[in-house]
């Protein structure tokens, strides 16, 4: 029912949308589409590094790195110690730059397993700053929670007896706390219990850094304890690399999330390009015209001109032709996407997405298991046509 409700909701909506839309000639040539191009966004306040911006007609907060230069965080980190559980993408990405800050920073994870050894190839010494899940919980006063969500839930009753009061407990996930009926993580008495989740991969995050641009962050407060667990959490998001900090909450983190990584970041785009794929090569088209015409130029030409200065300015810069048939064929894409978009929401809210992600990612051959299909995708002609085409690009062709 509240699907269907949703559906409809939606759907009316759209119908709304499509008139302006369509009045809105979209036929701008390039130099048109600069010349009217919407203005950056308006601040309205700003007490340096925090601002009320508008978002496209609703004001938010955001909180940017500039309040906080490294002498500040390094001062203002000075007594604490910061552990990070886990080393998966989180943990390098979010531990190597805190490391690189100055941060007093240590890893805890599993002996001898596949992230204690990355993590020794990266510069952690064991006994110095690398140590056991348990010795770095104890040893921390900020424990960074970046075990994976399944292992977060199975190695709760270990690391609880660890947090205890006046230490802050950090997750980049509103999974454990939210879905607490799955995971049996209570926020325990005492402690500020806070999230920052870096909005793309760790790989990101760290190459960003290092770069000296930033990835965005969404940050929340779920316990207050201390009254300085929002200035922490800032703090530690710009501690960790982030570009910009927005303010969430632990559930709409989780939700957004899971139903972002399953639509159109991951599997969404995943399902689409396998299908347009097919159709070509049932049609006769060669596996390269195949790839080229669905993947290769999507990655390399004109998905970057969205991320560059959003979706019109791709369409500014495809010929007329594409652009009415584009704007023409977009709607059916949405009608026929927006069904299975309210089913995936729903899926996530009701809890079956994260039971599924809990049953599957403890099972201990768990990775071996993702590996299989994930080998599956590599053999896939599309993805092995993929391998070829990107051989080509002329600098991976020296
Ligand atoms: N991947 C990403 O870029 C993003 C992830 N997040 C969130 O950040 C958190 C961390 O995710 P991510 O970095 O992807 O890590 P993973 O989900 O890949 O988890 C990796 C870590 O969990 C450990 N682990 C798994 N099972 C166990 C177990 N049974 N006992 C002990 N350790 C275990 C692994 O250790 P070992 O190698 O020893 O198995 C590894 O260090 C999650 O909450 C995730 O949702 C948020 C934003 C983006
Ligand atoms: C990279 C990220 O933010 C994801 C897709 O949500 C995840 O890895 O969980
Ligand atoms: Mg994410
Ligand atoms: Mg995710």
């Amino acid at each position: 029912m509240a699907s269907r409700t949703a559906t409809r909701t939606l759907a009316r909506a759209a119908m709304a949308a499509r008139a302006p839309l369509a009045a809105r000639a979209f036929a701008a040539a390039p130099r048109m589409a600069t010349r009217f191009a919407a203005p950056a966004a308006a601040s309205f306040q700003q007490t340096r590094g925090l601002k009320t911006l508008d978002f496209g007609g609703s004001q938010e907060k955001v909180y940017e790195r500039s309040d906080w230069p490294k002498e500040k965080v390094l001062d203002y980190f000075k007594n604490d110690t910061i552990a990070v559980l886990g080393y998966g993408p989180q943990g390098h990405g979010q531990g190597l730059n805190l490391r690189d800050n100055g941060l007093n920073v240590i890893v805890g994870v599993r002996k001898d397993g596949r992230s204690w050894k990355k993590a020794v190839a990266e510069g952690w010494v064991p006994g110095k700053n690398l140590f056991s899940i348990e010795e770095a919980a104890d040893k921390g006063n900020i424990v960074l929670n970046l075990l994976s969500d399944a292992a977060q839930r199975d190695l709760w009753p270990t690391i609880k007896p660890f947090i205890t009061p006046g230490k802050t407990l950090y997750f980049s996930h509103g999974f454990a706390i939210t879905y607490k009926d799955q995971t049996h993580v209570e926020a325990p008495a005492g402690v500020d219990v806070v999230l920052c989740a870096p909005k793309g991969s760790g790989a990101t995050l760290r190459t960003l850094f290092l770069e000296g641009k930033g990835l965005n962050s969404s940050i929340a407060v779920f316990q207050d304890v201390s009254g300085k667990a929002h200035e922490r959490v800032v703090a530690l998001g710009v501690a960790i690399g982030s570009g910009y900090l927005y303010e969430t909450t632990f559930q709409k983190e989780v939700y957004s999330d899971l139903f972002g990584e399953r639509g159109v970041l991951m599997g969404a785009i995943q399902g689409l390009f396998r299908a347009q794929y097919d159709v070509l090569r049932a049609q006769g088209h060669s596996p390269s015209e195949a790839f080229n015409e669905t993947v290769e130029e999507a990655t390399q030409s004109l998905f970057p001109l969205i991320g560059a200065k959003g979706m019109d300015w791709m369409y500014a810069n495809c010929s007329v032709t594409a652009q009415r048939g584009a704007l023409d064929w977009h709607q059916k894409f949405y009608d026929a996407s927006l069904p299975v978009f309210n089913e995936l929401y729903e899926s996530v809210k009701n809890g079956s997405e994260t039971k599924r992600a809990l049953d599957k990612n403890s099972q201990p051959d768990y990775r071996e298991q993702l590996e299989v299909e994930l080998q599956e995708i590599r053999d896939s002609e599309i993805w092995r046509a993929g391998s070829t085409v990107r051989s080509l690009r002329p600098e991976n062709n020296k």
